[in-house]
């Protein structure tokens, strides 16, 4: 298909959307580009004035947010995205920058200035290449701007207040939206359509033309300086003719190009000397050394192949409690260390260094000490720490992994293997059977919903709920961030009655807001707590369908109209490759399944919500949130 090569270029990318704007996700989407989205927590606070051009404010805010979403994603896991896009829409008028209204007076005030005149509306857009190199997050950033004129009709009081009242202006640039009730206000529009509701598709398309399929040299008189490819062009554009996969790479082919004017670069052949196909771009110089001395070392095999011995490393200094030790100690001598944990001096060393080769512990000649992210979340007293579900990880995921073949083999999960028992009832069976390994799992389920609750709390704006129900909520860490968020959210964690008989130890000391409530049943039997808000957090994806339908159903049933879901879970890419740590998650093969946006969405309007929107958080969970219709399922 004509258009197909230019977003196929992004297809082998991990491609993040800076943006929360439903707008910018939805004209992404529409033409097929696989994204991850992952708003921006840049506050659009730029000093205007400092600015020569509206543009040009729009283009820098655009370029700070991808910029804090590619930090983000690379300092907080290590999750470097290949290409992070930002946009910002703005409308300008007299000489005015109008950005979202902050209020309806503020709406008011917006459009009461832009009836009966044009404005021009910009979208500045940044395309951020990201390369992770030695731990360094690596940037290259491409950017330009749009111009809409757009010009509105006279608006009398009553339609201007009635406008606002629909709520409509009060996430949009200008306080309209062209696309919906504001189309009615607009007289003409001249310029990309879609560049006012918030995303310049032609021209991004126009920029990706431009970093992927670099003209030949020859061709190149006959562009104008400011000329992009026309539409047209992208029809000869297949990948065979041209095969630069990175506009890094190009920009390598126009240094080589400049250096050595018989080298026109572009489309050629193997066999004639002086062209070089784009992608064997290396200086002309190198090309023989390169050629005959490729880059053979695979380090992400090798990595991969040492993985086992890293993470076992960071279990057992976890359950020696090396890091509490010398986070209590400051520094130590491995010999110290040994004493103390009751192990070999020799072992206990080694073990020390292969900690601090892999950057959990620090080394100097007066000994060893903790780094500051051990101390965070490694030293089991820490308020973030992982201890828990690190413990968990050793002693249940480790067992079940060892039997990754027959689980392969079988489509089953290990348990029997693993540890000698069958597992009718994932959670009675494997986890609850004796105190030890109970204490064990809630500890671990403890640690990771206090890492992730904040996000899950945040990812939307909750305050129009009054009561929430936590399903499986656990040792009510959740339950706990909610209602410091929010402190007039009455919080009711429910779970099975030997999870509650044990939450007492979990609680946050010196709280001062209201206490959650525990009550106690099984989802799939008893009646839920009467809610405005159920949350499953870290569920569905243990479940089979069926069991999925009783507990969606009996959720359903139990939400009045206008009552929502929310729902916590790695959110996978639709291609169900990403994020790698939900694909290996699946390995361990319970009986439910990881889902993909799309799939979730269905999965949730199925059940009579609608209005589903998914924030894809970039760090441990993503979120899901759909309301309950208002006619009766
Ligand atoms: C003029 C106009 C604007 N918009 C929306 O206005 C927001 C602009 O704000 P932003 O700051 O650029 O984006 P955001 O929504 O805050 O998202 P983010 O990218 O996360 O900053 C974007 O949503 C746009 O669609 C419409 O939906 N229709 C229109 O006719």
């Amino acid at each position: 298909m004509a258009l197909k090569p230019v977003l196929g270029k992004l297809g082998s990318k991990r491609v993040v959307l800076a943006s929360a704007s439903p707008r910018r996700q939805e004209i992404l989407c529409n033409v097929g580009l696989r994204f991850e989205v992952v708003p921006s927590w840049f506050k659009e606070t730029l000093e205007k004035s400092s600015f020569a051009t509206p543009y040009k404010y729009a283009i820098e805010t655009a370029k700070q947010k991808a910029l804090e979403v590619a930090n983000r994603m690379h300092v907080k896991h290590l999750r470097t995205p290949d290409i992070v896009i930002g946009a910002d829409t703005i409308v300008t008028v007299d000489e005015h920058i109008l950005e979202k209204p902050v209020d309806k007076q503020d709406a008011y005030r917006m459009l009461s200035r832009l009836s009966g005149k044009e404005h021009s509306v910009f979208t500045g857009v940044a395309i951020v290449h990201c390369n992770s190199k030695d731990n360094r997050l690596e940037t290259e950033v491409t950017d330009f701007y749009e111009e809409t004129k757009v010009k509105f009709a006279d608006l009398s009081e009553e339609l201007l207040w009635e406008y606002i009242h629909s709520g409509e202006p009060m996430d949009k640039a200008g306080g309209y939206g062209i696309q919906a009730l504001g189309g009615m206000l607009v007289e003409y529009v001249h310029g990309d359509f879609l560049n006012v509701v918030g995303f310049p598709l032609n021209h991004f398309c126009k920029k990706l033309v431009e970093l992927y399929y670099p003209p030949p040299k020859h061709t190149l008189h006959h562009i104008k300086h400011d000329s992009i490819p026309s539409v047209e062009t992208f029809e000869n554009l297949s990948d065979e003719e041209s095969d630069s996969s990175s506009p890094i790479q190009y920009k390598d082919a126009i240094k080589m190009d400049r250096s050595k004017p018989h080298s026109s670069g572009g489309v050629c052949s193997p066999g004639s000397s002086n062209i070089i196909k784009p992608n064997c771009m290396v200086p002309v110089e190198n090309r023989n050394r390169v050629m005959e001395n490729p880059d053979k070392f695979p380090s992400k095999i090798v990595e991969l192949l040492d993985g086992f011995r890293a993470s076992k490393a960071l279990f057992v200094a976890s359950k020696l409690k090396v890091f509490n030790l010398l986070k209590n100690k400051g520094v130590l001598q491995s010999v110290d260390v040994a004493n103390t944990i009751n192990a070999s001096v020799c072992g206990t060393e080694r073990l020390l260094d292969a900690c601090a080769a892999l950057g959990l512990l620090e080394k100097t000649i007066q000994g060893y000490s903790n780094t500051d992210s051990a101390n965070t979340y490694l030293a089991s007293d820490s308020e973030d720490s992982l201890h828990g579900y690190i413990i968990h990880s050793n002693d249940h995921l480790w067992p079940l992994f060892t039997h990754l073949e027959s689980a392969v083999k079988e489509g089953t999960m290990q348990n029997y293997r693993a540890f000698g028992k069958k597992s009718e009832n994932l959670f009675q069976d494997s986890y609850y059977q004796s105190m030890e390994v109970k204490q064990r799992f809630m500890a671990a389920m403890h640690s990771i919903a206090k890492l992730t609750a904040k996000d899950v709390v945040t990812a939307f704006d909750l305050s129009q709920f009054r009561s929430a129900c936590d399903l499986g909520g656990c040792t009510g860490a959740l339950a706990n961030e909610l209602v410091q968020k929010y402190p007039n959210l009455k919080v009711t964690v429910f779970d099975l009655p030997e999870v509650i008989a044990n939450v007492s130890h979990f609680q946050p000391v010196g709280q001062h807001t209201a206490p959650v409530t525990f009550t106690s049943g099984d989802f799939f039997k008893d009646n839920l707590p009467a809610a405005d808000l159920y949350i499953l957090s870290r569920i569905l994806h243990d479940w089979t369908d069926e069991k999925i339908h009783v507990l969606l159903s009996k959720i359903s049933a139990a939400c009045k109209p206008g009552s929502a879901l929310l729902v916590a879970e790695i959110v996978l890419s639709e291609e169900k490759i990403n994020p790698p740590r939900a694909v290996l998650q699946s390995l361990s093969m319970t009986e439910g399944k990881q889902r993909s946006a799309s799939e979730y969405k269905q999965l949730l309007e199925k059940y009579g919500f609608t209005s589903v929107q998914i924030k894809i958080t970039g760090n441990f969970l993503d979120t899901i949130l759909g309301f309950r219709k208002l006619s009766a399922h």
